[in-house]
């Protein structure tokens, strides 16, 4: 279980990018967090994997108060949360395979890191993650040869490969079509309810949020607005999450995707 009791997090430069967040989010949920740019989405994300440490109040995971974690124990940590991004993070001149392999160094003996010499369950891992978000075929393939959402994929199996008991998606879709986009979200949904992994989206796209999502947080300037099950997000909620902005924002999704693509 995450969670979050009482957690601030203001950056250095005196942004406040969360306000008392108090969030409780079980084993094996799906959550998307819904709102406008800058309403501190990614922030919340980053704060349950120590990508971004909070200022105030206790952020658990399973237990572990995640701000008293140093070194050795960070990287320890992160290893059972997957983090996936809105750029891939590939290494594109590598194939599909090496790839996923790479997500299994942390974990090697040091002989095996230095000669990068994989074992032969190790490659039936990565190959049985590849097999996971159905680009098995394309495991000895170059990445740069493969489509955004294939790619996107790519970083699924990898994550996947490390056996995470959380993963934490920033944007995903964003620089997919909406077709990919889909197809990348059936993954996500497959691995979350077969593997009973708790997924927690950041996303842009509120109609794809709804239909993949189990349970909608809202976010407006650093405070939870709303937090309820898909269902229950009416024309209403929105407008209250996005401050009235609802069209501006799904322009602006709609801009980011054609920047980036
Ligand atoms: N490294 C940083 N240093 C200072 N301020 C930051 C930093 N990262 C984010 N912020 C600020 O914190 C607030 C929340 O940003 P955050 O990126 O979490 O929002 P978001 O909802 O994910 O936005 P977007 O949808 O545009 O990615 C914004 O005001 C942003 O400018």
């Amino acid at each position: 279980m995450i969670a979050f009791t009482n957690v601030n997090k203001t950056y250095a430069n005196g942004t406040t990018a969360l306000n008392n967040i108090n969030l409780s989010i079980e084993q094996g949920e799906f959550v998307a967090v819904i709102g406008l740019s800058g309403a501190g989405k990614s922030t919340l994300i980053r704060c349950i994997n120590r990508m971004h440490d909070i200022s105030d109040g206790q952020l658990l995971v399973d237990g572990v108060d995640t701000a008293k974690l140093k070194g050795k124990q960070i990287r320890r940590f992160r290893r059972r949360i997957g983090m996936i991004f809105q750029s891939f993070n590939l290494v594109t001149r590598a194939t599909v395979i090496n790839n996923v392999l790479v997500s299994l160094v942390p974990d090697m003996p040091l002989w095996q890191r230095v000669t990068g010499i994989f074992t032969r369950n190790q490659k039936l891992k990565a190959l049985e993650a590849l097999e996971k978000v159905g680009i098995l075929d394309k495991a000895f393939v170059r990445v740069d040869q493969l489509s955004g959402g294939q790619q996107q994929r790519v970083a699924l199996a990898r994550t996947l490969a490390q056996s995470p008991d959380i993963i934490l998606a920033d944007e995903p879709i964003a620089s997919l079509d909406p077709v990919t986009a889909k197809l990348v979200m059936d993954d996500f949904k497959r691995i979350n309810q077969d593997m009973n992994i708790s997924v927690i989206m950041n996303i842009h796209h509120v109609e794809i949020a709804l239909e993949y999502a189990d349970r909608i947080i809202g976010i407006r300037q650093g405070e939870v607005v709303f937090d309820g099950r898909a269902a229950e997000v009416t024309k209403d909620v929105l407008s209250y999450i996005y401050g009235g902005k609802m069209e501006e924002a799904a322009a602006s999704a709609e801009e980011r995707a054609r920047h980036v693509r």
